[in-house]
């Protein structure tokens, strides 16, 4: 039992909940002592409905009442902080008029992950109405957050992730070569379109193929975290949730496997989530978990580095949790561990 009274937690409502990113962090929230799951939403045009009938694993774990959204319960909701797991338009749209309430925003969507608002039609395929909000919103990859998180935090994607905290150790330590373009191709599962159905996701149609050469909106969210250009590569996999990324860079000429080794663990030594693995992590392994696993083989001046993490949790609901645990002084993992069952 939690000896924190109901009345001194963090209030919050989360909008998307019926989605599946916006489910796990229902859950998560309901899971930490210190946060208060408030207010539950989903699109407009639904009837209120259980979580836990929306998704069944959560009964008796998570008690909370879906209801349909809309902008004029603004006035009314009684909460420190949304948690957006909605669409990125829909994202954009509705953050200026919770902030404009003094509510503190955590978006899951791409809205406002880029600095440069000219990037937003070419690679999210509209303009960016609320450009001044890209300046003010805080990028929340927390191993490498030095910022003090503000009103607006926006929660990296699912592949940046994994793949930067892949390549990041050995690119701020300056072992990467000057001319080198990481290459970088990640698999993820199929939670990551999301719960609407389409045809490309279905059970029949998905096997293991890539898509989005050089297009993917996540290739400038990834080049704007590493400093450099990257040819990155996602591909669709036939299971629920992961992502696995091989991303390979050439070293410096002369780098050490110590160099290389001393990199990681200076990086992510006192890390809670990042967890080094002997042997190629698996998406099984992290799967319903917080963590990324990564692990590195090393030939000469070639060095594949992997990452997998659970696009849902570490790629979106528990990187949330994580950095509002931040944000609000409180211990960083709070709740992550009880959360998620994959
Ligand atoms: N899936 C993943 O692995 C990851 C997703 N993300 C991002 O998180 C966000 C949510 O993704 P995901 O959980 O996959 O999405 P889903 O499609 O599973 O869920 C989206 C949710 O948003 C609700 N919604 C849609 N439009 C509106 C609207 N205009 N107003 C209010 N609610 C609305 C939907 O309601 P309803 O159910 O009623 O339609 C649903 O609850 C996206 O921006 C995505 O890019 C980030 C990292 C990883
Ligand atoms: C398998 C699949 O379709 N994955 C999605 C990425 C997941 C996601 O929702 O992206 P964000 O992290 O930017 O929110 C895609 O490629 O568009």
């Amino acid at each position: 039992m939690s000896d924190i009274s109901k009345s001194s937690k963090i209030r919050s409502a989360v909008l998307g909940a019926a989605g599946y990113s916006g489910a796990e962090l229902c859950a998560l929230l309901s899971a930490n002592p210190y946060f208060e799951l408030s207010y539950a939403f989903a699109s407009g045009g639904r009837d209120p409905e259980p979580l836990a009938s929306l998704y069944p694993r959560f009964a008796r774990q998570v008690d909370i009442l879906v209801e349909p959204w809309q902008d004029s319960l603004i006035p009314e909701l009684d909460i420190e902080v949304a948690f957006l797991a909605l669409p990125h338009e829909a994202s954009e749209e509705v953050a200026p008029k919770l902030l404009a309430k003094g509510i503190k925003v955590f978006d899951l969507s791409g809205a406002f992950r880029l600095k440069q608002p000219e990037l937003y039609p070419q690679y999210y395929g509209y303009a960016h109405q609320h450009p001044e909000l890209l300046e003010q919103a805080v990028y929340s990859l927390m191993e490498w957050q030095t910022e003090p998180l503000g009103d607006l935090v926006s929660v990296p994607g699912c592949y940046p992730t994994a793949c930067s905290l892949a390549l990041l150790p050995v690119l701020k330590a300056g072992l990467v070569a000057a001319d080198c373009i990481p290459v970088i191709s990640a698999t993820s599962g199929v939670s990551g379109a999301g719960r609407k159905a389409s045809l490309t996701t279905s059970f029949c149609e998905v096997g293991l193929n890539a898509y989005g050469f050089f297009k993917h909106r996540h290739r400038p969210e990834i080049e704007q975290n590493l400093g450099r250009k990257v040819v990155f590569t996602p591909h669709l996999g036939n299971f629920k949730r992961g992502i696995l990324a091989t991303c390979v860079v050439n070293l410096k000429p002369g780098v050490s496997a110590e160099q290389v080794k001393s990199a990681f663990s200076q990086a992510y030594t006192g890390k809670p989530l990042i967890r080094f693995t002997d042997k190629s992590p698996n998406v099984a392994d992290v799967a319903g978990t917080p963590f990324c696993d990564l692990y590195w083989q090393q030939d000469g001046e070639q060095l594949v580095i992997m990452s997998a993490i659970d696009n849902l949790l570490k790629g979106a609901a528990a990187q949330a949790m994580q950095a509002a645990n931040v944000r609000f002084g409180k211990p960083e993992t709070a709740g992550l561990f009880a959360g998620a069952v994959a």
